[in-house]
């Protein structure tokens, strides 16, 4: 053993933890209505290991020896296990990869260095050797950045960062932390809130995602409003480079040519491996709330969302789900008895006899931070805006239970994979002048698409993260299907949604970064020449493409269309 936990290899999370609808009990009819699907039908299981055919290690004498004189026998592992935790994130298309027994080049070793100066050394080795060398932090990616590439010949080390998981130092005069890459969301909030300070980023997938992943694929946490997004929170970084070790001081901002910053953010471990970084950091808030409001309508919360974001009440999250999301939301919540059932019904009563149409509700979540007196100042401002658009106050307690929940949410996809439906999610960012007309292409195509493969689907939505200019839209989708094809259909719906942001002027993604599950459409986020930039700068950094080849950009592959390694055809 050597300390570092690993998420389950066939799922979300921790074993022991998982998604339950006894307690709820408009669940199954919901998900039978609108997929089709029976949950209580009996249910399918993931695989146990031992079902798992894995692939021999490929590993050399050679290089095995270089890197046990770097790290230790203890820290350079071939096992099975080690191995298959090491190849995929956490996508469905990797779930149902996993389940499937679809395992086909894997790492050859997984590496565990204790410092900068042992994971220089294994760059080192790892690039002399030829050997393809993949950065790990908590694998929980949805875009593809870990897999190797399914014809890969050469040998493959997945370097984990899981033991460089502290805090070093907080320089509390300019609210800079010094961070180490590895460190896990829960790891690091831990050892900063012992001081009283807080990092404020809060990705879904906090508690198994690490800074240096966070970095690598330009991570956005719910707070975003408040705290800015991982781009704007690092500051300085290390990186270990073949050969070379590159080093950004921390800075609160620059005019020394174009920002090698922001060519490390996104890199997906092609340009080297951050080993630390310096990020902002903030007090702890006295006080933090997040409330519940109610609208009328879609369209009605989207411009509220909007008014918000650009009024003097700064807050820390202005999310609004669509009615479809919000219908599922409700699906979700516990039976509830006595005085909060009468509660419930009471606000359902009032809103139709105001003359809304529950169908169309829309629930929102709005979330305060800082003084007692900021806060409640903040409350009234927002009231007020809300109001204006025909919203409503519900109150702290679906607040409380959103905040609480977050993290356990993801446990559903595993629960529904079980039961033969697919569930995923994708996400984009475009002006708010294009907003409602990508959301309505978006809903289309996909439905188009679903019904083009012969699936009962959901696609739903939210806005999450607010700009100057703009917002994120995140939408959920899934698909009944528990045949051999399901991934084709799958991959079917995907990339009618995919195209669907491109030709509304969305971008291809806000916040999970590109992998090889995006990085067909890159030519038309960016331009064909902004594709080359990239493309031309992983090339001059890593001339061999030792370094997570094939995440970004497919090199020398334009035409490719489709999505992951597994699956590639050729227009
Ligand atoms: C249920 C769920 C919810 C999610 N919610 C969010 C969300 O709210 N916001 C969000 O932004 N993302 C979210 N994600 C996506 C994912 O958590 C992020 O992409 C996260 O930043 C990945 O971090 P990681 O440590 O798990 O990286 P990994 O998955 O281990 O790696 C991702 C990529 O980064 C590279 N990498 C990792 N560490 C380093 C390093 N130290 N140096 C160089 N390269 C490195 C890897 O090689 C790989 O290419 C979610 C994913 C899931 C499954």
């Amino acid at each position: 053993m050597n300390g570092v936990k690993h998420m389950k290899w066939w799922g979300w999370g921790v074993e022991g933890i998982a998604f339950h609808h006894e307690d709820k009990p408009n669940f199954a009819p919901f998900v039978l209505e609108k997929v089709g699907l029976d949950v209580n039908a009996p249910s399918g299981r993931p695989p146990t290991f031992d079902e798992i055919e894995v692939p021999a290690s490929q590993l050399g004498e050679q290089l095995r020896g270089e890197l046990v004189g770097a790290l230790g026998e203890k820290y350079v592992v071939t096992e099975h296990m080690d191995r298959v935790v090491h190849t995929f994130g956490k996508s469905v298309r990797d779930l149902v990869r996993m389940r499937r027994n679809q395992l086909k080049r894997i790492p050859d070793v997984v590496v565990y260095p204790a410092d900068e100066d042992q994971v220089r050394q294994v760059v080192d080795a790892a690039v002399a050797a030829d050997a393809v060398l993949i950065p790990f932090g908590g694998g929980s990616n949805i875009v593809g950045a870990l897999e190797p590439l399914a014809g890969e010949t050469r040998q493959i080390v997945s370097l984990d960062l899981g033991r460089l998981n502290k805090v070093l130092e907080i320089d509390e005069e300019s609210g800079l932390a010094r961070i180490q890459a590895g460190a896990l969301g829960p790891a690091l909030e831990e050892q900063l809130n012992r001081r009283g300070w807080t990092m404020g980023h809060f990705p879904d997938s906090f508690t198994h995602s690490t800074l240096g992943g966070w970095i690598a694929t330009r991570s956005s946490g719910m707070q975003s409003d408040k705290y800015g997004d991982i781009g704007d929170v690092t500051r300085g970084l290390r990186m270990v480079q073949p050969g070379a070790v590159l080093v950004l001081n921390p800075l609160p901002a620059t005019s020394t040519g174009p920002s090698v910053r922001e060519m490390i953010l996104g890199s997906e471990g092609r340009l080297g491996v951050i080993t630390e970084a310096w990020v902002n950091v903030h007090r702890l808030p006295e006080e933090r709330v997040i409330l519940a409001y109610f609208f009328p309508t879609w369209s009605k919360g989207l411009r509220a969302m909007q008014a918000i974001s650009k009024s003097d009440a700064q807050v820390i999250v202005a999310r609004i789900s669509d009615d479809r999301e919000t219908a599922f939301s409700f699906s979700t919540q516990k039976k509830q008895s006595g005085v909060k059932k009468y509660a419930t019904e009471a606000i359902f009563k009032l809103l139709q006899r105001r003359g809304w149409d529950l169908d169309k509700l829309c629930m929102s979540f709005i979330g305060f931070e800082g003084t007692k007196a900021h806060v409640a100042r903040q409350k009234q401002l927002v009231k007020e805006i809300v109001t204006e658009h025909g919203g409503m106050v519900v109150g702290k307690g679906p607040g409380a239970l959103y905040d609480q929940k977050k993290f356990d949410t993801p446990y559903l996809r595993d629960f529904l994979l079980d039961r033969g439906a697919a569930a995923d999610v994708s996400e984009t960012a475009a002006p708010y002048s294009k907003l409602e007309t990508l959301y309505d292409n978006t809903i289309a195509a996909a439905e188009e698409a679903m019904a083009e493969v012969g699936c009962n689907g959901y696609i739903m939505c939210h806005l999450s993260h607010n700009y100057h200019s703009g917002a994120c839209l995140y939408f959920t989708f899934a698909i009944a299907d528990d045949s051999e094809q399901v991934l084709e259909k799958y991959d079917h719906v995907k990339r009618a949604i995919q195209q669907s942001f491109i030709d509304s002027h969305g971008t291809l993604s806000h916040h999970h970064g590109v992998g090889l599950e995006h990085a067909p459409w890159m030519a038309q986020d960016i331009s064909p020449a902004g594709e080359r930039m990239i493309r031309e700068l992983f090339d001059a950094v890593d001339p061999k493409g030792n370094l997570n080849p094939g995440k970004v950009v497919h090199e020398g592959k334009p035409g490719i269309t489709v999505i992951s390694a597994d699956h590639e055809t050729v227009d």
